[in-house]
């Protein structure tokens, strides 16, 4: 059994959740769809959660306008008649936001309520969706159910045993059914929204394919996989078509936001590749993270701020000497695995074409 995890930028729209649609019937073997909020819905959550704290109500109400009607005309272009639930996820997101009013501080309990509610969206229109394109039963479920976490809010750290105990609720369900949840989100034992942090839905993804055993987890996004350096900064970077598990963690954990960083540590316990592919270009091989030995040299480049981190392995010496040539930039740690550069440069893309073009 499989696991597709669809990013934000994979579900923005009616034309994109078709998309995935089509995927997804084009693949027989994925048992669980893991869906994150619609493209930039976690940061208008946050937006929200800011004019309600400050008493903003004007401000707080036009934006909770403009989300809504957002995901109202998703589910119109794909013709779906799903007012009623929508409806209640609305209310659901008015009372949460409600309950911010006048704070003063975003409390971050509150914030992780109305997080869930992007992801709860999006896994009802597509998996609404996906009902009336599949001939496979489609079943919507809540991840909270099963995805038990503590209680550290905004940034919830799963109980694995726990989680372990719950898959077996749904595993009847999975027999029959494909199907769809949300990413991101998880609950406390007793019941209290959490979510895993920013961009988790990978982590997510990762999680249930080690408590429901899957044969692979294939994280769907808007490139073709992971690549040398974030082709929006470095548009030649070349996707990899085959990464160790530790460079592919090092990449995430440095600044390559194609992977939440602790994406890879179910993985590894459990022994399953994970697949990196684009939505957009589906043909294309994408990226494959498994127990691959490692090989010395540059793998990567990954960017956090104003830190450049060349990624590899035994990195001692020929090719970080080729930094010599360069000038604005400090040592900032160097280890056999990584070499962390702080640029000075005033123009830090310009400086990491640099360095790409002339390590890779
Ligand atoms: N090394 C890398 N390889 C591929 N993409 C990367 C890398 N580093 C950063 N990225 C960025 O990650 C983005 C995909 O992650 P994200 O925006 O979180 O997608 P999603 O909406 O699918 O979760 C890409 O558009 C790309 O700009
Ligand atoms: N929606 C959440 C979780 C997530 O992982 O999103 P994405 O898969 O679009 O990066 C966020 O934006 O943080």
């Amino acid at each position: 059994m499989k696991i597709f995890k669809f990013g934000g930028s994979s579900v923005q729209d009616a034309t994109a959740m078709k998309r995935v649609s089509e995927i997804i019937l084009n693949h027989s073997n994925c048992g669980i769809v893991v869906v994150s909020a619609t493209k930039n819905t976690t940061n208008e959550l946050e937006q929200i959660a800011k004019s309600a704290s400050l008493n903003e109500v004007n401000l707080m109400q036009k934006q909770l306008e403009s989300l809504t009607l957002r995901h109202r005309a998703i589910a119109d272009d794909l013709e779906l008649d799903i007012g009623l639930s929508l409806s209640e996820l609305e209310s659901e997101l008015q009372m949460c936001s409600q309950s911010i009013l006048g704070d003063g501080e975003i409390l971050p309990k509150k914030m992780d309520a109305l997080y869930s509610l992007g992801e709860r969206f999006s896994s009802l229109i597509l998996s609404s969706y996906l009902s009336i394109q599949h001939d496979r039963a489609i079943l919507l479920k809540d991840i909270r159910e099963i995805m038990i976490t503590n209680d550290s809010w905004n940034c919830a750290s799963p109980l694995i045993g726990e989680i372990s105990q719950r898959v077996q609720l749904w595993k009847p369900a999975i027999e029959d059914a494909l199907i769809v949840t949300q990413g991101f989100i998880g609950s406390t034992i007793s019941g209290e929204t959490t979510t895993l942090g920013r961009e988790g839905s990978d982590y997510s993804a990762t999680l249930l394919g080690e408590a429901f055993s899957a044969s692979e987890v294939f994280i769907w996004t808007d490139v073709a996989g992971v690549a040398t350096c974030d082709p929006r900064i470095v548009p030649s970077a070349k996707f990899i078509e085959q990464l160790s598990y530790d460079h592919a963690s090092r990449l995430a954990q440095f600044g390559a936001k194609v992977l939440f960083e602790r994406t890879l540590e179910p993985a590894m316990r459990a022994k399953f590749p994970v697949v990196v592919k684009s939505t957009l270009l589906p043909s294309e091989v994408g990226s494959r993270i498994f127990d691959l030995p490692k090989r010395d040299g540059v793998v990567g480049l990954a960017l956090e701020g104003d830190i450049l981190s060349i990624i590899g392995e035994n990195l001692l010496s020929e090719e970080v000497s080729i930094l010599n040539n360069l000038s604005d930039y400090e040592i900032y740690k160097q280890t056999n695995e990584y070499v962390a550069l702080r640029i000075l440069s005033e123009d830090i893309e310009d400086f990491v074409r640099e360095v790409h073009s002339k390590i890779l």
